[in-house]
């Protein structure tokens, strides 16, 4: 595979410091040289400016916090993965919070007629300045890519929406806000929380998952946010909550994804190295793309 890895040193999306320098603990652990030993063809693009008026939290609008910021970061980011895209290449963005996905997304899913999105997280990220309890914009990319939400996040790339909700499956859910509930229901949105997971095994999830997005899609998105494992596995997140996601289980999905070939782009965001403990979170997402990019273990 032809990997062109984009780094975005965001951390406006939320007001936990340190998410901004996810891309480089990722890098320190090792993201390319693990990617190269498997053969593949690695293309590091660096990071993506994003402008921060001397760290000063814009809250002009407190539901919807950093907004300019997190738009024009956006913008440039989107270009960035249009252009790999239009390469020919896989884009594998490092975050980074995960507004990330808004620009991202809009970089890929003009590319293609029907994009999936699988969206392995411990929250929907499905919230909007109204139903937002935080204003926090890393709480909003589902959302905005759905069309949903103020226009500077739901236009990012000049169209809108990105995504159709039939073609998205979360995994990992564990922290819903009412209205992110209520949109899940309205939309049917199909859902893997921590019941279904725990209740049906990751390997009957993944497998429902790759046959309910093989039937409809035409490329698949995967957006990991490292707080859909848990704390103890991915302990260097701004947002955790117990009771998540697996080291084992969430290597066995990269497997299984792998293996189903159905990925055609992908982020790892909300690695925050201050809040880590030695750069453990940022080596289990460079295990898991190890995975995802199909080392074996035999
Ligand atoms: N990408 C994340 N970690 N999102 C956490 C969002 C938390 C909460 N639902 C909010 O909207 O503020
Ligand atoms: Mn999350
Ligand atoms: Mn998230």
């Amino acid at each position: 595979m032809n990997i062109s890895i984009i780094g975005v040193p965001m951390d406006l999306g939320q007001t936990r410091r340190g998410v901004d320098m996810g891309p480089s603990a990722i890098r320190y652990a090792g993201v390319v040289e693990r990617l190269e030993s498997l053969n593949h063809d690695i293309e590091d693009l660096g990071d993506i400016q994003i402008g921060r008026a001397e760290r000063v939290q814009d809250v002009t609008n407190p539901k919807l916090r950093n907004l300019k910021a997190v738009a024009e970061a956006n913008e440039k980011l989107a270009s960035a993965v249009d252009e790999v895209v239009t390469r020919g290449r896989f884009p594998l963005v490092l975050g980074g919070d995960h507004s990330i996905a808004i620009g991202t997304l809009a970089g890929v899913a003009q590319h293609y007629k029907n994009l999936g999105v699988i969206w392995y997280d411990a929250h929907g990220d499905l919230n909007t300045e109204e139903t937002s309890p935080s204003g926090n914009i890393h709480g909003m990319p589902l959302a905005a890519s759905l069309g949903l939400g103020h226009p500077a996040l739901t236009m990012i790339g000049g169209y809108s929406p990105k995504l159709k909700p039939e073609n998205i499956v979360i995994i990992g859910a564990r922290a819903l806000d009412e209205g992110e509930k209520q949109l899940i229901k309205e939309k049917g949105i199909k859902i893997y929380t921590m019941h279904e997971v725990d209740r049906l095994g990751m390997t009957k999830v993944m497998e429902e998952t790759i046959a309910y997005l093989k039937e409809r899609t035409d490329g698949v998105h995967l957006s990991l946010d490292l707080d859909g494992l848990d704390p103890h596995d991915a302990p260097g997140v701004g947002t955790p909550v117990i009771g998540g996601l697996t080291y084992r289980e969430s290597h066995l999905a990269m497997e299984m994804l792998a293996e189903a070939q159905i990925i055609t782009s992908a982020e790892f965001v909300e690695v925050n190295p201050i809040l880590d403990e030695r750069n453990k979170t940022a080596a289990t997402a460079v295990a898991l793309m190890g995975s995802l990019f199909g080392e074996k273990l035999v």
